[in-house]
């Protein structure tokens, strides 16, 4: 809808919402260009418009909530009355997909704003018609003077201010709340990514999931309702937990938000990591297929669903795979003072710098509504530019790559049978996650450096803030090393593959018993310069590289017995191929593992998985350069044999679990795990786990205590 046509909807929206006739004195033509006032040319429209029912109006279809000003209306009809203020550019955390590991390049805090300015720019913000201001950041708590500000923010209700929110990491909530809430704080979100503990650890870069957790009841007993916990959904990282994150919801006042992985400078995303809103309701529906939509309040970003009977509900974010945008009613505020009127935009405008040079508001007033003016109709046009982004249509694909991450396990709940098959290799669980991970190099060298030396530097430099426990970073990491440390190298005394008169033969395998086997295995492939950068970015004439390459090493994999004349074909249970660019060397380092329940082991099939990937990368990139070396092909790890294998199991425990939880937590699993290191003298020993889960079990929370411990565990 254009011009008048679009102005009357307007006009339709703010007699229905609006009972100040004054406020449309400031109202102007959608299309940005001032006019006359309104009441001049379109008071007898405005005369005949009787209230009616929400209007949907404009291309957008723009939900008004709010009697926000012309200063905050763009040029598509849409009224800003959310404001979010960023406190603070420092976090405590590091989340993988946020922040880069060593924080962001701070500000001078001169030029940050005060907490004056701060209240000083959301008055007139509010004086404007914003109604719900949101404090986020960075992490808001860092910051010393935040009560002061929700105090300061609380003194606006009468002006028109009716919420003050605030997102958070929920780290040193549970301290901080009880005076928040005092000071006037209305609602909160925590971000949780993952309620496994170590795991949390692995994204955010630190620890801290306990204090998160503790952040959360703190605000449930406090009577925040609902909680929103936000948690963005990785593929191979936290998503095999969407179902497990939806239980949490049975008995918590807790609305979880399940966000799409959104694309930030430097965040390395791409396609295949983003699992996208329907998706995530299909593994829902899978497991509760009552899980069911409700009635979304206007302008949330969030779609509400909730299965029928839980306490709390669910809900989803889906910047990526269906936006929001028509319906924004959002502008941002950052810490230096900049406008930013939407999350995906470039442009900012310094309102701090106004503000200092003036004390007039009328100046900040026309600069925040020519910016606002400027804001474009949604942020399709940001994401067209990221070439790896593919809209969800091409889920399909997305889902089968999933299939062949080893380290995930499904939780599946036919009525009142609780099973759970768990894949997780006996490694530590951050050996695993690096190898679904795929692409992160930063991941890959910030476990392979000394992390505390690394946390003791951040301290120094204050990066850590003041009240987390220095110490506690700085905590034996020994329970995440890689097994391999303890795995002895290869006792090749023997080679059992010829035999005394010199000819081959088969080694007969038929004695040994059956169990469960597993193998890393690793390759390098230097591309050179040329097609470094075409892989990349994924755009390579003949397809996508990684994908053709990754689906090659696991069919490689699977026919190895053909291939290598002593062989034994065995069952492979799970394989996985994986890559890491290498930006600097222009190189790819390829990750397999395979695993197996057998006779034999699974390194052959490893070795064969990177090699094929290697050659088929040769093979995709060889019209642009022939220049490519693939070397450094080796077994990695090998577990599992059993006694009679050469690195075998330490132990194989069998639990029976008949009675749900109560009678098995977490510690049993320790005490074990102690006395298995006792027994070994290793400390991280190598061991299987069977379990029988009765009704009742939750096989997902049993898995959690499993995963925290690195144990291969089967039910
Ligand atoms: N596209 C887009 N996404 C946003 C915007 N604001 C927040 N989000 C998404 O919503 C997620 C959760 O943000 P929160 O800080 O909890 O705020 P919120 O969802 O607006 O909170 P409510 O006020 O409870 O609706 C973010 O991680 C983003 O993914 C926005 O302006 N545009
Ligand atoms: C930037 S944080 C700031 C507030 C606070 N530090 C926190 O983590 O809640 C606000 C929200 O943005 C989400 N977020 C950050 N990076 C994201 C990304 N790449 N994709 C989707 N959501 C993201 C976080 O999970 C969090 O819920
Ligand atoms: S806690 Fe929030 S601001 Fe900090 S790194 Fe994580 S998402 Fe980013
Ligand atoms: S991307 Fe921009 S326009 Fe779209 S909802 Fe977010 S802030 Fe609004």
């Amino acid at each position: 809808m254009e011009g008048s046509g679009r102005l009357l909807c307007i006009l339709r929206q703010i007699s229905r919402k609006t009972p100040i006739y004054s406020r449309l004195q400031k109202a102007t033509y959608c299309s940005g260009i001032k006019t006359k006032p309104l009441d001049e040319v379109y008071q007898k429209e405005y005369e005949n418009i009787e209230e009616e029912p929400a209007v949907q109006c404009g291309p957008n279809k723009a939900e008004r909530v709010g009697p926000s000003t012309d200063t905050l209306t763009d040029t598509f009809g849409r009224q800003h009355t959310y404001l979010r203020i960023s406190l603070s550019e420092r976090c405590n955390l590091r989340c993988q997909y946020c922040m880069p590991e060593n924080g962001v390049e701070l500000t001078p805090s001169q030029k940050l704003l005060s907490s004056e300015e701060i209240l000083r720019l959301s008055e007139m913000f509010v004086k404007e018609g914003v109604e719900k201001i949101r404090l986020t950041g960075g992490e808001p708590l860092v910051r010393k003077d935040v009560v002061e500000i929700i105090r300061g923010l609380n003194e606006f209700r009468d002006l028109g201010l009716q919420t003050i929110a605030m997102t958070t990491n929920g780290v040193t909530l549970a301290r901080k709340l009880p005076a928040l809430k005092e000071a006037g704080l209305d609602l909160i979100n925590v971000s949780l990514d993952t309620l496994v503990p170590a795991k949390f650890e692995f994204i955010s870069r630190r620890k801290g999931w306990d204090r998160v957790i503790k952040g959360i009841d703190t605000a449930i007993d406090l009577g925040y309702s609902p909680v929103k916990v936000n948690c963005v959904v990785m593929r191979g990282l936290n998503e095999e937990e969407i179902c497990d994150f939806v239980a949490f919801t049975k008995d918590k006042n807790v609305d979880i938000r399940f966000i799409e992985y959104m694309p930030f400078d430097g965040n390395k995303w791409n396609s295949k990591k983003m699992v996208s809103y329907l998706e995530m309701v299909d593994t829902i529906k899978a497991r509760w297929p009552d899980f069911s939509r409700m009635q979304d309040h206007p302008n949330d970003t969030s779609k509400a669903y909730h299965v029928p009977g839980f306490t709390g509900q669910v809900g989803f974010i889906s910047s990526m795979s269906e936006h929001f945008c028509g319906t924004c009613n959002r502008i941002r505020l950052t810490a230096d003072g900049n406008l930013k009127v939407c999350l995906f935009g470039n442009t900012e405008v310094s309102l701090r710098d106004v503000m200092r040079a003036s004390p007039d508001d009328a100046e900040l007033r026309d600069v925040i509504s020519a910016a606002v003016k400027r804001k474009k109709k949604q942020h399709a046009d940001y994401l067209e530019e990221i070439e790896d982004f593919k809209c969800p249509g091409d889920g399909m694909s997305m889902r089968t790559l999933s299939t062949s991450c080893t380290h995930s396990f499904t939780t599946l709940m036919p009525a009142g049978i609780v099973s759970a098959t768990f894949l997780s290799t006996p490694q530590p669980w951050n050996t695993q996650i690096r190898q679904c991970w795929t692409g992160d190099e930063e991941s890959m060298k910030y476990w392979e450096t000394d992390r505390r030396a690394r946390l003791a530097e951040a301290a120094e430099r204050g990066d850590i803030e003041e009240d987390c426990d220095v110490t506690e970073y700085k905590q034996d990491h020994d329970n995440y090393r890689n097994i391999s440390e303890n795995i002895s190298k290869s006792d090749c005394d023997s080679l059992t593959h010829v035999d005394t008169a010199g000819k081959t033969k088969m080694v007969d395998v038929g004695y040994k018993p059956d169990t469960v086997r597993t193998a890393v295995a690793s390759a390098t492939i230097h591309v050179g310069e040329k097609v470094f950068p075409l892989i990349k970015e994924n755009k390579m004439k003949k397809g996508d590289v990684l994908s053709v390459s990754q689906l090659a090493g696991i069919m490689a994999a699977k026919r190895t017995s053909e291939l290598i004349p002593l062989c034994h074909n065995i069952f492979i249970s799970g394989v996985d191929v994986s890559f890491v660019l290498n930006e600097e060397n222009h190189c790819i380092h390829i990750t397999s593992s395979a695993k197996t329940a057998g006779k034999t082991g699974v390194e052959m099939e490893a070795i064969m998985a990177v090699s094929v990937a290697a050659i088929t990368i040769y093979d995709m990139c060889k019209a642009v350069s022939k220049d490519m070396v693939i070397s450094d092909i080796r077994l990695e790890q090998k577990t599992g044999g059993g006694l009679t294998g050469r690195k075998s199991l330490d132990i194989q425990l069998y639990m029976v679990w008949v009675l749900g939880l109560t009678g098995l937590k977490s510690p049993d699993i320790q005490l074990y795990m102690a006395w298995v290191q006792g027994l070994t003298g290793r400390k991280s020993p190598d061991v299987q786990l069977y379990m029988v889960l009765g009704p009742g079990v939750d096989g997902a929370e049993v898995s959690r205590y499993t995963f925290v411990y690195g144990l291969e565990s089967r039910v």
